[in-house]
């Protein structure tokens, strides 16, 4: 399934390198360099945090749907958060400015660049002493692997090892949380999901990069002593959530009158997914980011070995894609243009289902949001965004 919006042209510029910043071959520059002396002032500005108790947060991915609302909760507590995103191309980027005109608001700068710009992200170290980061940037999606297979290398791969090894460097050595993706449980037909179940049998290529994912940052904990936490995300959905996800696009076409396609198994049977509120993941994210113990450093014998965790973050109540939309058409009070279709091999998966006892024992993540609540949440957000688009549209 293509990506919802964009020309051809511009999804396939995805896998070119962003042009925004020089690229890591570059000579080590001044940050200054990278936007001049004001934009110094902009990141030591939104880093700075209230209280010394608090944290100081690089958030990558921060102008995505979960970094944006991970980098409003952080900054609202009094925390220093700096953003870093290269504003690709997946999906509407007039969606990623209008979020990071919201973090503008709040305080919150996004340095415009990629993870693989090393030079650029030791500048950021050299000037802001990160406590943690909190790594949301990657190639997400499940179907889109199949057609641009090399920005899920470039992102989810490469970018998370350059990332990785600058963090190693940095003195002090922030703790990492990231996320990870209920997808690495793949073909697993024991549910609920557990964090210790098989995850070998990955059914995307973005499964596999983010079950690798898992593996270099174990490598990087084993080596330097990197405290790091894995987040495995249930299909998340909320306000300013993402349009290449069904519950946004089927809210789209469904308003537009338009055809949607709902997957079912080869017998018939309903794909369902443990849908998970954006409120509930940010509280996760925010809880682990709490509990992370400090880096050791790669002298982590001293200090014993530095901290290795994996927690599912999801709802633990599978919904049929079938009853999405019915929540839909009544939120909307437009009944759908259906079209029931077997599960094309995709790289989806027939359910997903979290077990989330061990984030509730050790983070106490306790969602509370059922699906109708949260999607009209989301409809309410949706009508209100686009009618303030479709106005500026107009104005013009
Ligand atoms: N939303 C979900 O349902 C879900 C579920 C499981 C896991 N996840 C994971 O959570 C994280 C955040 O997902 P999201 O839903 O917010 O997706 P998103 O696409 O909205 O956010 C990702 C952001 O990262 C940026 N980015 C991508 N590659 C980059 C690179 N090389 N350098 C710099 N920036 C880059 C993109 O521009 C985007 O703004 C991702 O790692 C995703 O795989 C999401
Ligand atoms: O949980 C996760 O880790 C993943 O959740 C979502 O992936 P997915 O669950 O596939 O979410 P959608 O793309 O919104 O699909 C939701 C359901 O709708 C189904 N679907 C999708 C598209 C369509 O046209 N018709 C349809 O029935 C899919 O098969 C799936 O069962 C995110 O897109 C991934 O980034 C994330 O890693």
């Amino acid at each position: 399934m293509a990506a919802p919006t964009g020309s051809a042209t511009s999804l396939a510029r995805l896998d070119a390198a962003p042009t925004q910043v020089p690229s890591a071959s570059n000579p080590r520059r001044s940050l200054g360099s990278y936007g001049g002396s004001d934009w110094e002032r902009h990141v030591t500005r939104s880093a700075r945090r209230r209280s010394d108790s608090g944290m100081t947060v690089l958030v990558t991915g921060a102008a995505g749907f979960v970094g944006t609302h991970v980098s409003m909760a952080l900054k609202r507590r009094g925390d220093g958060v700096l953003g870093l995103d290269n504003f690709n191309l997946y999906y509407e980027p007039t969606l990623k400015r209008n979020r990071q005109k919201e973090l503008q608001k709040n305080g919150v700068f996004i340095v415009e660049g990629d993870l693989n710009d090393k030079s650029l992200l030791h500048k950021l170290f050299d000037v802001v002493a990160f406590t943690h980061v909190m790594h949301l940037a990657a190639q997400a999606g499940v179907r889109y692997a199949m057609q641009n297979p090399s920005s899920y290398i470039h992102s989810n791969i490469a970018g998370l090892v350059n990332l990785l090894e600058v963090c190693k460097s940095a003195n002090p050595q922030p703790s990492i949380v990231w996320a990870s993706s209920s997808s690495v449980y793949g073909l697993n037909s024991k549910v609920p999901f557990s964090e210790k179940d098989r995850t070998d049998q990955p059914a995307s290529l973005y499964a596999a990069t983010k079950k690798a994912g898992e593996e270099i940052a174990h490598t990087y904990n084993h080596i330097y002593g990197l405290s790091i936490t894995g987040l495995r995300f249930f299909t998340v959905y909320g306000p300013w959530g993402r349009p290449d996800m069904a519950y946004f696009f089927f809210t789209r076409d469904i308003l537009k009158g338009k055809v949607i396609k709902i997957y079912e198994t080869a017998d018939h049977g309903s794909v369902a997914r443990d849908f998970t509120y954006i409120d509930d993941v940010v509280k996760g994210c925010l809880a682990a980011l709490d509990t992370a113990k400090k880096s050791t450093g790669s002298g982590g014998k001293k200090k014993g070995p530095a901290q290795f965790r994996i927690f599912n973050l999801g709802n633990t109540a599978p919904v049929p894609v079938s009853e999405l939309v019915n929540i839909l058409e009544k939120l909307l009070k437009v009944k759908a243009k259906r079209l029931v279709l077997p599960m094309p091999r995709n790289g989806d998966v027939k359910f997903t289902h979290a077990n989330i006892s061990l984030a509730h024992r050790e983070l106490g993540y306790r969602p509370t949001t059922d699906l109708e609540t949260g999607l009209k949440k989301f409809v309410k957000w949706y009508f209100k965004y686009y009618k303030e688009e479709k106005k500026k549209i107009n104005a013009w």
